[in-house]
């Protein structure tokens, strides 16, 4: 067994120079769409510049900054039409080869339908792609790019400006001054100097909220299971647990992505944890909210103010309890509404859609091929594989020093030089980043995106065996000091390692620790681990039977007869929380973990 490379991230430029000559059908033309861009979605070949013989026309649908009004219309036909209703724009669309939208306009399928193939492009001026039909866009070969990094700074003021607002009861003491009252005692308001807040989510956003807080004398605490300590310890904040922030925070401000993880993850059980009088903040998105839940944990004094500028329904209804609440101040999305981000994202995303429209691929492609066509003939359930691992092993993650030093190893018994192993890297970190975080990995972009979360993949080659006709023996994906929802998952070393193969063209999770396993990584996946003994497989599948949850693989991997084993269990369905908890309860199951592939 030898050990034949160890390579670092390298960045972006490199990355750009060697995928020009590993794939491109032109200099920096977009390749076919891949087969690969999810598993779960379909799509078909994209032609863009080609097939524009004279000016594009862009639809702007929603209000955009001047900046980048004036660059697009350098390029194209500009129409600025905003606040069509759903039927204007699917008669519109079909004269428009790019939209640029905001989260106000949903580009549905049936916009996709009724572009009658002409649309290539979706700019979405802003992060969230939530109002974007991406599996449609997909499928109609439209490339959707957006503006990830414009607003980061405008959002984070935002929520310093909602912490004030709330503290001092601006919102509610300017209604009361207009509608000819005075009251003085009725407003008194708490410092927020001293405070803890905790930031939940210690990202782009995140970290910009607890710098300022910081500035603001507030002691600041941070949960984020998957944030470099070292990142958060140089601006002077602790990261902690889940439970540790919400049960010693004053304040919590929350800058997560909405993730299945992440939904409703503030909700009737975790409210009972805070401590009495605890102050929120939600600049993110609604959806981590369970609303109903904070109405009651403000009716019943846990919660004191809320303030909330995103909703799980937007705009929501009028006689909303959680909006018209006494105790809640309330803003229509605006976070990233200040003319100096809409300026910034206009041009951001009037560069990214110019530039798709001329066929070049953009680094905030959220859709973009992954992998080109020539290099998937070989290396498709490879790269699968790769992209499943990454996913896997991060969500296993529960805590520690943060995701950030991730060892790959490749076993192969071709050549060294007869691998190349940067499409795999990419895919890992696809996998690694996207269940965690806003943003979308492509090719061009996975080493710059791995760069800015601190992330460091080493790779190492090693003799495997088998034969040199098929490139990959196994892929093993390690991450380095953290802990895992799964202990089993740790393996010898006190890392989470996972190692997967391809079988009969099928990606398979193969170890799990030092658990061997065999299970298709299709679907999602129950990791439990239980005392060896008979009947355990009829236990947990009769659980999930019973429930209607499809078994689509189960297979148990142990040390020694009757001592621990790990059982994975395929399945077609996501598992209702209740049917979990019964799987939990099973008297010989020590730890389980459902995992989303
Ligand atoms: N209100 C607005 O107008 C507005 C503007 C910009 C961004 N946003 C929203 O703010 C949020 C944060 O944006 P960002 O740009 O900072 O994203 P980001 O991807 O840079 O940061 C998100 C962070 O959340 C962490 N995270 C993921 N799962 C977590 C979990 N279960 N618990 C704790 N932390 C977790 C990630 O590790 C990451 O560090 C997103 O939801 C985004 O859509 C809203
Ligand atoms: O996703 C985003 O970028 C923010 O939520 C802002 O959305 P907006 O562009 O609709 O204000």
């Amino acid at each position: 067994m030898a050990a034949t490379t160890s390579t670092a991230a390298s960045s972006l430029l490199a990355t750009k120079k060697n995928l020009s000559s590993l794939s491109l059908t032109s200099a920096n033309k977009l390749p076919a769409f891949s087969p690969l861009l999810t598993s779960s979605r379909r799509q078909r070949f994209i032609v863009l510049s080609a097939s524009l013989n004279s000016k594009p026309t862009v639809l702007v649908a929603e209000k955009l900054g001047e900046a980048g009004i004036n660059l697009l219309k350098d390029f194209a036909n500009v129409d600025c039409s905003y606040n069509l209703s759903p039927d204007e724009l699917c008669t519109k669309i079909s004269l428009c080869d790019a939209i640029i939208v905001r989260s106000g306009t949903k580009v549905s399928r049936e916009v996709f339908e009724s572009s009658g193939g002409r649309l290539k492009v979706v700019g979405r001026a802003g992060v969230g792609i939530d109002n974007v039909d991406l599996a449609a866009a997909t499928e109609h070969g439209c490339l959707v790019v957006n503006a990830p990094t414009a607003n980061t700074v405008a959002a984070a003021e935002h929520g310093i400006a909602l912490m004030a607002a709330m503290a001092r009861n601006v919102a509610q003491a300017d209604a009361s001054v207009k509608a000819g009252k005075w009251q003085r005692s009725k407003y008194v308001g708490v410092s927020l100097v001293g405070k803890t807040l905790a930031v939940m989510g210690f990202g782009k956003v995140g970290s910009e909220v607890a710098r300022r807080a910081k500035g603001l004398g507030m002691h600041v605490i941070a949960h984020d299971p998957y944030a470099p300590a070292d990142r958060a310890r140089a601006i002077g904040v602790e990261l902690v647990s889940f439970d540790e922030a919400i049960a010693t925070a004053d304040f919590i401000s929350l800058h997560m992505p909405l993730t299945p993880a992440t939904a409703k993850i503030l909700n009737d059980e975790t409210f009972a944890k805070m401590k009495k009088g605890v102050r929120i903040v939600n600049v993110a998105r609604g959806g981590v909210i369970d609303e109903d839940a904070l109405v009651r944990a403000l009716d019943a004094g846990i919660v004191a103010q809320a303030a909330l500028d995103v909703f799980t329904v937007e705009p929501p209804p009028q006689d909303s309890k959680l909006v018209q609440h006494e105790r809640v101040t309330v803003t229509p999305h605006l976070g990233a509404s200040t003319m100096e981000a809409q300026e910034g994202v206009a041009i951001e995303i009037a560069e990214a859609v110019v530039g798709a429209l001329k066929g070049e691929l953009a680094s905030t492609s959220v859709n973009a091929p992954m992998v080109p066509a020539e290099v998937l003939t070989e290396l498709k359930p490879y790269v699968e594989l790769a992209e499943k691992l990454g996913r896997l092993a991060v969500q296993l993650v529960s805590g520690g020093s943060g995701v950030k030093d991730v060892k790959v190893t490749y076993a192969s018994a071709r050549a060294p030089d007869d691998l190349d192993t940067r499409v795999l890297r990419a895919m890992i970190t696809k996998g690694l980043i996207e269940p965690i975080s806003s943003v979308f990995v492509n090719l061009v972009n996975a080493d710059f995106s791995a760069k800015q979360r601190g992330l460091r993949i080493s790779e190492e080659r090693i003799l495997g065996d088998g034969s040199p006709e098929s490139p990959l023996h196994f892929i093993q994906v390690q991450i380095a000091n953290v802990e895992s929802k799964f202990a089993s998952a740790i393996s010898e070393n006190g890392e989470i390692k996972v190692e997967g193969r391809v079988k009969d063209g099928i990606p398979h999770l193969t170890k799990v620790g030092s658990f061997e396993v065999d299970v298709s990584l299709e679907g999602s996946i129950i990791l439990c681990r239980q005392v060896d003994q008979p009947g355990m497989i009829g236990k947990v599948g009769s659980v999930l039977g019973a429930e209607n949850v499809n078994v689509s693989f189960m297979s148990v991997g142990r040390i020694a007869p009757r001592k621990q084993a790990v059982m994975a269990i395929g399945v077609d369905e996501q598992p209702r929380k209740e049917t979990l908890k019964k799987i939990g309860d099973i008297p010989a199951v020590e730890e389980f973990v459902f995992l989303k592939l």
